[in-house]
């Protein structure tokens, strides 16, 4: 099985795909590491250097890559993935999608620590910012979110909550 994890900056998409992954012995990629890893500079360095367009681009290229490698995989893609170049229809068409709907406030506490690393959040850094730019990014991107056929919208997704939803998922399939 392809198992894609979607949604917002600091849901927990690289985290839990890394613990699914093990559970379910598959191999794991995060979308955005795969885009560092071609490009040889961070995710900050492209968007500085070559801008969003440029990125979004990369990140077309390398899921179509990386979905017609890997028949079987959990994929943690970026916050923005699915709402830019028919992303999304490349997903729901090749896997099975996730999408951890976490509460805005329980992503401004994870993501004030790590903010200045991710260059749409870098200049929102106090938490009245932060909070407000990420209610206007989920304002724009909750209609590509909601089309994902699984969604944990429990506070804190936790490993166990989500292996249960996908074997219940499967179960009904
Ligand atoms: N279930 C969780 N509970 C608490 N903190 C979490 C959880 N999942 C992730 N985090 C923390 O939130 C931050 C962002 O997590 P990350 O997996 O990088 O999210 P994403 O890939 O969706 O942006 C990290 O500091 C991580 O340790
Ligand atoms: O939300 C976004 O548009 C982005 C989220 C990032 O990934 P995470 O969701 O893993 O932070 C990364 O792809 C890039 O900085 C853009
Ligand atoms: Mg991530």
């Amino acid at each position: 099985m392809r198992l894609y994890l979607i949604g917002m900056p600091g849901a927990g998409k690289t985290t839990l795909g890394r613990g699914l992954a093990t559970a379910y012995q598959l191999p794991f990629l995060d979308l955005d590491e795969e885009i560092v890893r071609r490009e040889q500079r961070s995710v900050s360095e492209i968007f500085a250097q070559d801008g969003e367009e440029y990125f979004r681009q990369r990140e077309a290229d390398v899921l179509r890559e990386v979905v017609a490698a890997y028949p079987s995989l959990v994929l943690a893609t970026g916050g923005g993935t699915p709402c830019f170049h028919h992303n999304l229809e490349v997903l729901l068409e090749t896997g099975l999608t996730l999408y951890l709907a976490v509460p805005v406030p329980e992503l401004v506490r994870r993501l004030q620590a790590v903010a200045a690393s991710r260059p749409l959040l870098a200049a929102h850094q106090s938490a009245h910012a932060l909070e407000t730019r990420l209610r206007e990014t989920l304002a724009a991107r909750q209609r590509f979110y909601e089309r994902a056929p699984l969604c944990c919208t429990a506070p804190t997704c936790s490993l166990e909550t989500v292996q249960q939803l996908i074997a219940r998922y499967n179960a009904l399939a």
